[in-house]
């Protein structure tokens, strides 16, 4: 079962302080679930892993089992919350050799950027293999999905023809509304439905993470089990005993204190993905009104060696949140050397993963020592069951995070700033005016 632990932030507090916290999170708690708060259309994730589609879940099964008997590989076309979330989970299970489960079809993202080089690479990859398309898009609107998928669903139209494309392809968006929705309706397509009440990047345990993960090979069914068993301790435990009350009672008081900052650590590249979706879901939901901690990640030890220096000694305005997961996969014992040239005999026949977790310890202490406050989050290994606790501890903390901050944990306006840019530079009609200004500005 996940763990907190904030002993290396114990001297950065004054006694009583996160109890101090408590009526808040009361407050922030209860309007969670009775949605007397801002954003009450966007509470839909917290009953998910107990009260979701069962009928489309038996179908995403259904899809990904032919999938993984008719393809070499998924094109998962989405951005934000419509990947972040089956990548985060994909990854923490891939080999990190290559990126991939075993023995499963490959899970390749486009989509999510809009480099014409990585594009030309992936149509040149896919060109001699037998693959499948799940674009994902909630709004069914956002440019770089949509021309991805222009892209790529032409590849495979001309690959099968366009009458095996159309078993090939999968929409999930909204239920009602949208291009998307609009566009696959009329091709005949399989949609899966992003809920309304579900905002983009809460949406890791609806079919917009689960399909994907479905076709990569990993068992859904106990990934949403584990997110129901943190829900029903959130559920149930209403104090700083909850592991997610005290972790928003941590950050924010840390915040409060002016620590700005705050760096998910992880100690296995499997999980910097992980890194990436903590990171849309704490800097969407809380950068706001000019506030807001600002989400950052690293990856050790290998980020010791680059940033390092400026954890230990920098600006004071961080704080650190490990991620430690006690039992690796594998063993894997450092031999021992007779000659001793390079002196490691100290190390023979220990566990690597013995070293990387004194590695932690020592970094974590030595961090706390520097000025850093530290927590940890601890799982007992890589497993579904975790992960969905972990995805929903993040969740649940990151709401009453939000309503500690007064803010709207659940929106996002300021995103368009850019798109409206975008689309006024790139001539899409209506946007003219704004493009002779824009058009003006550059050419000054
Ligand atoms: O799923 P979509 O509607 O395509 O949105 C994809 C992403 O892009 C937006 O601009 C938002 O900032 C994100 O919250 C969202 O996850």
């Amino acid at each position: 079962m996940l763990k907190f632990n904030c002993k290396n932030a114990a001297s950065f507090l004054s006694d009583g302080e996160l109890e101090a916290l408590q009526a808040q999170l009361k407050i922030a708690d209860c309007a969670l679930h009775d949605g007397t708060n801002l954003g009450a259309d966007f509470l839909g994730w917290v009953d998910l892993p107990t009260e979701y589609d069962k009928a489309e879940l038996q179908k995403i099964k259904e899809c990904a089992a032919r999938l993984r008997r008719e393809v070499d590989c998924l094109v998962v076309i989405g951005i934000g919350g419509s990947y972040l979330g089956a990548r985060a989970v994909h990854s923490a299970f891939a080999q990190s050799l290559t990126g991939q489960i075993k023995n499963s079809p490959e899970i390749i993202y486009s989509g999510f950027q809009l480099s014409g080089d990585y594009m030309n690479e992936l149509l040149a990859y896919l060109k001699d293999k037998r693959f499948a398309i799940n674009v994902i898009s909630k709004s069914g609107t956002t440019t770089e999905p949509a021309v991805s998928f222009r892209i790529l669903r032409s590849l495979l139209e001309k690959q099968v023809g366009s009458d095996k494309a159309k078993s090939l392809i999968f929409a999930t968006t909204d239920a009602h509304k949208g291009a998307l929705k609009k566009f696959a309706t009329e091709k005949g397509y399989q949609t899966f439905v992003v809920p309304d009440n579900v905002g983009g990047r809460f949406t890791v345990l609806t079919a917009v993470g689960l399909f994907p993960l479905a076709v990569s090979g990993v068992n859904v069914d106990e990934l949403l089990a584990g997110a129901g068993q943190m829900q029903k301790l959130c559920a149930e435990t209403k104090d700083l005993s909850n592991p997610a009350w005290k972790y928003a009672a941590l950050r924010n008081s840390l915040y409060r204190q002016g620590k700005a900052i705050e760096i998910l650590v992880n100690y296995d590249l499997r999980l910097n993905y992980l890194s990436e979706w903590w990171k849309q879901l704490y800097g969407e939901s809380e950068g706001k009104f000019k506030r807001g901690i600002f989400p950052a990640a690293v990856s050790n030890t290998t980020d010791l060696h680059s940033m390092g220096q400026f954890i230990q000694e920098g600006s004071r305005n961080l704080f650190e949140t490990v991620l430690w997961i006690n039992n690796s996969n594998s063993v894997c014992l450092i031999p021992d050397d007779p000659q001793n040239i390079d002196g490691l005999n100290f190390l023979s026949n220990k566990n690597l993963q013995e070293v990387n977790h004194n590695a932690m310890l020592g970094t974590s202490l030595a961090h706390a020592d520097g000025g850093v406050p530290n927590s940890l989050i601890t799982l007992d290994k890589i497993s579904e069951n975790e992960l969905g606790q972990l995805l929903y501890f993040f969740e649940y903390a990151c709401g009453l995070s939000g309503y500690l901050n007064a803010v709207n944990p659940f929106n996002q306006p300021g995103v368009e700033h850019y798109k409206q840019n975008m689309y006024a530079l790139i001539g899409k009609p209506g946007f003219e005016k704004q493009k002779e200004i824009l058009e003006a500005r550059l050419n000054k």
